[in-house]
């Protein structure tokens, strides 16, 4: 007689990255906050996380199941397997079907529409390393680029540009005084701004000046990967690069505690909030989007990050009446690029041009394929 073990679907818990509460308002009195919480404000209670969906791709028909299972020969052994895997697949068929509800109410088809309708124009201050990918990036999806960094034009550049990206990846201080001009203009004539700030926790030029440029400039969209964020929100002055440590993974245990990290900076920012990695954050402080796309190689090629800034401000610079639904989008879509890259490629080298190949042909189609996004509100 064969036995068949059904193994648990969800993984064992794993010990919590983030110290209990008690020892995190300890940590944090040491710290000088960005974004420090007012006493009276009301913080917002965890909200409950839904487990990790199953991953189990319901097959078509349960006949092949059934008769796969005919290997078994007790009887009553072989029903109770196949009643146990049908139960497995409905529930995910019933989580599958949840999704695609969820997703219908992003407009991809309206998004891409008006990206393409009208040449948005996306003006860029931001690093030298991965300048030339951003702009290649924001023409792939049809917008068009100019990356201007000097005080003498920039006020004139944003002003004949939708969106701006402000990027301080290599921050000098001849820069911080064009972010600033080019910030305020954009400000004053209604244009989105999108933030990266990269490295913040690197050196104290770079947090003094994201606290300087979050001070006066509004940003709609503040984009980083989670030690960039965390750093935002702490004031944690543990140094490390532009990466995000390995430490600060968002995992299941953590998870909570980011989205309510990520929905509390964005309420007191005014801004939408994204947190790249391997799952990806999305969050106005009400609505969230969880986005499932993208591959770990994307991490090993620099600008990933400066890319997906460029992106989202061309979609949000042509669908500024929806920038939460239009930043997801641009989330998600890079996160598609980069699984269609890693399959094409053979190094990290044939990734970066096989991520743009991708997003030049990126539409709405391939994203109601593709896109895996959840929503919570
Ligand atoms: N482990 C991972 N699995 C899947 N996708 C990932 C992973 N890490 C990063 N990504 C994807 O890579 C892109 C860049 O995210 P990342 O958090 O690496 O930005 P970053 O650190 O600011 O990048 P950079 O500074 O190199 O521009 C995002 O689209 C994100 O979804
Ligand atoms: C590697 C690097 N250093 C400063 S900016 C940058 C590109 C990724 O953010």
């Amino acid at each position: 007689m064969i036995q068949i073990r059904l193994s648990h679907p969800f993984p064992h818990p794993q010990p919590s990255l983030f110290p209990p509460p008690q020892q995190q308002s300890k940590i944090k009195r040491s710290r000088q906050l960005l974004f420090p919480p007012k006493q009276d404000e009301p913080q917002d209670p965890p909200q409950p996380v839904a487990a990790k969906s199953l991953m189990l791709k319901p097959p078509k028909d349960l006949f092949t199941v059934y008769s796969i299972l005919g290997i078994i020969k007790c009887e009553k052994i072989r029903q109770y397997t196949f009643f146990n895997i049908c139960g497995i697949i409905c529930n995910e068929c019933k989580r599958q079907e949840k999704r695609r509800n969820q997703m219908k109410r992003i407009d991809f088809e309206r998004i891409f529409d008006n990206i393409r309708r009208d040449q948005t124009m996306v003006h860029c201050i931001t690093n030298y390393v991965t300048i030339n990918d951003v702009a290649n990036m924001i023409l792939a999806i049809g917008a068009s680029p100019i990356m201007a960094d000097d005080w003498m034009e920039v006020r004139e550049i944003t002003a004949m540009c939708d969106s701006l990206v402000i990027n301080m990846g290599t921050l000098k201080q001849n820069t911080v005084r064009s972010m600033l001009l080019a910030g305020k203009e954009a400000n004053q004539r209604g244009h989105l701004v999108v933030f990266d700030p990269v490295g913040v926790g690197a050196s104290r030029f770079r947090k003094e000046t994201a606290a300087k440029l979050l001070k006066q400039i509004h940003f709609n969209v503040i984009r980083g990967n989670i030690s960039e964020i965390k750093t935002l929100y702490e004031g944690s002055d543990d140094g490390y690069g532009v990466d995000a440590k390995k430490d600060d993974a968002v995992t299941e245990d953590n998870l909570e505690y980011v989205i309510q990290m990520a929905k509390n900076m964005a309420k007191k920012t005014k801004a939408v909030i994204v947190i790249t990695g391997k799952t990806d954050l999305v969050t106005d402080g009400q609505q969230i989007y969880l986005i499932d796309n993208g591959v770990l190689d994307m991490s090993r090629i620099t600008g990933t990050g400066c890319m997906l800034d460029g992106v989202i401000a061309g979609f949000i610079g042509a669908n500024p009446d929806q920038i939460l639904e239009a930043v997801t989008t641009a989330v998600s879509a890079m996160g598609i690029c980069g699984e269609y890259a890693k399959e094409k490629a053979e190094g990290t080298g044939t990734l970066k041009v096989h991520l743009m190949d991708a997003m030049s042909n990126m539409n709405a189609e391939w994203m109601e394929r593709s896109s895996q996004i959840e929503s919570k509100c």
